[in-house]
């Protein structure tokens, strides 16, 4: 039998190899042992195969022109002999090694022009095995049609690339997910490409390759500002994670694009697939400090929201900066209005001024912020410049100091006042209200011991507000208890400064005196506070009140005071500068100490950012849902997309449990705003109130369908 003469393990054709079927094949074939051996010891007893190999050239030319042009080709994995069967060919090697990354039809390409054999070959010049290279060349050009030869982009010797198996060659093309085509199935372009399967012409995914599908429309979330071109990551530091060619944009409505910037996200490694529901979709930062002992029910209404105390802090002072005195007998004044009395005592004293002092919280008829009015009643200006004096004081701009915004006289209390107008702080106190008015059940009123953290705190502070104040050129002169407020929790801030500058304008003390002073009235503040006695302010003999210092605080302490306490001797002064080098360490933690503050409330504000987001979507949602009537249309809110929108608003707050009691989930509410927010491409089932329709809806339908409904509202009416 004719296959017999193939038994030699070498040369015996896998399975899968197509064999010549009936004599009529064989004889078309030219014969293997005409190839290796030059001739066929077999001829004369039967072989079936050809062993002419002109003859064999015309047949397959002939075949060649029978086999359809785009006929898929499918490599056999042993069509040629392996290497090692084939005697050395003295055909030039390829121009040049292919290398990664063109697409391998061109490197096909290439790579058959530099293996085509020279016109010298062709003419078998060099007899006998030349002759059988160009036989063999021949053959090649039989089995390979017009396909390009496979030679994958990684493998550098062409020979060993064409070692593709059948079940390879019939791989459907591979299509990465999430790329611009966003399905399973093939895009056009591979498909013109499919009849062939060559990876190398597949793109790498990496996310250098791919784009955002439109950069130029995003939106801020919300939707409705389509037009604005806003990237929320813009951030340098998120710059640095993420690729610069692509910007990643988790805003954008395109799910696709989502899942290749999503790739783009979390790195080019070609082996992840990205989920399909980003888990940024809320995009919350949580930025620190954390509470760890928060129950579950807990934990979610503290992610969104600020904590209660801050809250209800900032509400209360919001409160009392627009609380008025409907029937209030206070004037009004030039340039403002709607005063309220700020003092709570009505105790008429003149012992800080020398003039009894009044302070008022005003509206400001220019600009209508609020601002702190301080009246010195019965004060007669006697020298213009005095007032001009207060000019100075604009120049301070200190944390620690009330900022000093105007003083003018008026007679609209039916006296002669001097009004001096600063910064106003609402529900702040003075120190006096803070520290000494501490009373047991019975209305006495009790020592309380102020920590000696918080005085350092105080120290450190007042050390920063004399410093500003002297470097102005200006001395603070007014250090009283009283004259301190507290506008926060340890925060203080020098109060009514300015006001002996034009009330003892005519002493004219020598400047660098005032100065010198304020280390001494410094020095009592603080000793009143720790000693808790008002009188070390008017005291004689502050030795007393120094040494009581040793029962609660410590010699540090206790030395800074001394040394606040004693005047300089001339001609050596005093300055804050070595004040503060004396106490570095306790700078140090009182800097420590604010700017875990900071780190707090600006975490606080990244939370406050997202709930902003929030309220909007509710607005929009509140101007759609239920409407009475738009543009005539009575049921304008009941059809179309505002129906689905309808059946999402049950869905976020009118969902019932299995007894039919309200689901009161806030976690639900805001995940859910959240998600319609980022146009999650999660799917959610909305149900007719009747139970009688279902939808199947994504958030991102339904953000379009807000959105839709929302410039719906916006147009200009039809009617
Ligand atoms: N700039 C300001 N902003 C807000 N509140 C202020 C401001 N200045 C003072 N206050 C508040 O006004 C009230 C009265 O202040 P004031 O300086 O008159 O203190 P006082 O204890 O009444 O002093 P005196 O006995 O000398 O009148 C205090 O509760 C103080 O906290």
């Amino acid at each position: 039998m004719a296959t017999a003469r193939f038994s030699s393990p070498e040369l015996r054709k896998p399975a899968s190899s197509p064999r010549p079927k009936g004599r009529e094949n064989a004889k078309e074939t030219l014969c293997r042992n005409v190839l290796i051996y030059g001739h066929c010891r077999y001829e004369d007893q039967g072989c079936a195969f050809n062993h002419d190999p002109n003859k064999s050239l015309q047949t397959d030319s002939k075949a060649q022109k029978r086999a359809p042009r785009n006929a898929s080709w499918k490599r056999p994995a042993a069509d040629f002999p392996r290497p090692s069967q084939i005697p050395p060919s003295h055909e030039p090697p390829p121009a040049k090694a292919p290398s990664l990354g063109p697409p391998a039809r061109k490197l096909a390409g290439s790579q058959s022009q530099s293996r085509a054999p020279s016109s010298k070959n062709q003419t078998g010049d060099r007899g006998g095995i030349q002759s059988f290279a160009n036989i063999r060349n021949s053959l090649k050009k039989t089995l390979n049609v017009d396909s390009p030869s496979f030679t994958p982009a990684t493998l550098p010797v062409p020979s060993k690339t064409s070692a593709i198996s059948s079940q390879a060659a019939n791989a459907a093309p591979f299509t990465p997910r999430g790329l611009a085509s966003g399905t399973a199935t093939p895009n056009s372009q591979l498909d013109s490409q499919s009849a062939t399967f060559n990876p190398a012409q597949i793109r790498e995914f990496t996310p250098q390759n791919y784009e955002i599908s439109d950069p130029g429309v995003s939106t801020d979330g919300a939707g409705s500002e389509a037009h604005v071109t806003y990237d929320p990551f813009q951030m340098s530091s998120v710059g640095q994670t993420l690729p610069t060619a692509t910007q990643y944009n988790p805003y954008i409505d395109d799910s696709t694009s989502m899942a290749s910037n999503g790739a783009a996200y979390y790195g080019a490694s070609t082996a992840f697939i990205p989920p399909s529901q980003p888990l940024q979709y809320h995009l919350y930062a949580p930025i620190g400090p954390h509470r760890e002992d928060l129950l579950a029910y807990q934990r979610h209404a503290h992610d969104f929201f600020m904590p209660d105390a801050l809250r209800e802090d900032l509400q209360k002072k919001a409160e009392a900066t627009f609380q008025v005195m409907p029937n209030s007998q206070l004037p009004t004044l030039d340039s403002y209005h709607s005063l309220v009395a700020l003092d709570t005592s009505h105790r008429k004293s003149a012992t800080v001024f020398g003039y009894p002092s009044w302070v008022y919280k005003a509206t400001s008829i220019k600009n209508g912020f609020m601002y702190s009015l301080r009246r010195l009643e019965g004060y007669r200006l006697t020298n213009e410049r005095a007032i001009r004096s207060v000019k100075d004081w604009r120049r301070v701009n200190c944390s620690g100091v009330v900022s000093v915004v105007d003083a003018f006289t008026t007679r609209a209390f039916g006296d002669s006042s001097l009004i001096f107008v600063t910064n106003y702080h609402p529900l702040s106190k003075t120190l006096v209200e803070h520290h000494f008015t501490n009373t047991n059940r019975f209305g006495n009123r009790v020592a309380q011991t102020v920590p000696e953290p918080v005085l350092w705190s105080y120290i450190v502070q007042l050390a920063s507000a004399v410093k500003s104040v002297h470097s102005a050129n200006l001395a603070v002169r007014c250090m009283d208890p009283s004259k301190v407020i507290l506008t926060d929790k340890g925060r203080i801030r020098l109060n009514a400064c300015s006001v002996l500058d034009v009330v003892q304008f005519d002493a004219q003390r020598p400047l660098a005196e005032l100065q010198q002073e304020d280390f001494i009235h410094f020095g009592k503040l603080i000793l009143s506070i720790a000693v808790n006695n008002l009188a070390v302010m008017t005291s004689l003999n502050l030795m007393g009140f120094v040494e009581q210092l040793a029962r609660n605080y410590t010699a540090e302490f206790r030395d800074t005071i001394v040394w606040l306490l004693t005047p300089a001797q001339p001609p050596a002064i005093k300055n804050v500068a070595e004040l503060l080098s004396g106490i570095s360490s306790h700078v140090i933690d009182a800097f420590d100490s604010s700017l875990h503050a900071s780190d707090t409330l600006y975490s606080e504000l990244s939370r406050e950012v997202e709930n902003g987001r929030l309220a909007r979507l509710l607005m929009k949602l509140g101007t759609i849902n239920e409407r009475p009537e738009h543009d005539g249309d009575p049921n304008w809110s009941e059809i179309g997309e505002r129906y689905v929108l309808k059946l999402f608003r049950d869905y976020v707050f009118h969902q019932v449990n299995a007894e039919g009691r309200p689901v009161m989930d806030m976690g639900h509410m805001i995940s859910c705003l959240n998600k319609l927010d980022a146009g999650s491409q999660e799917k959610i089932m909305l149900t007719s109130r009747d139970e009688q329709n279902v939808f199947v809806v994504t958030y991102n339908e339904v953000k379009k369908q807000v959105n839709a409904a929302w410039a719906d509202l916006q147009k200009p009416s039809r009617r």
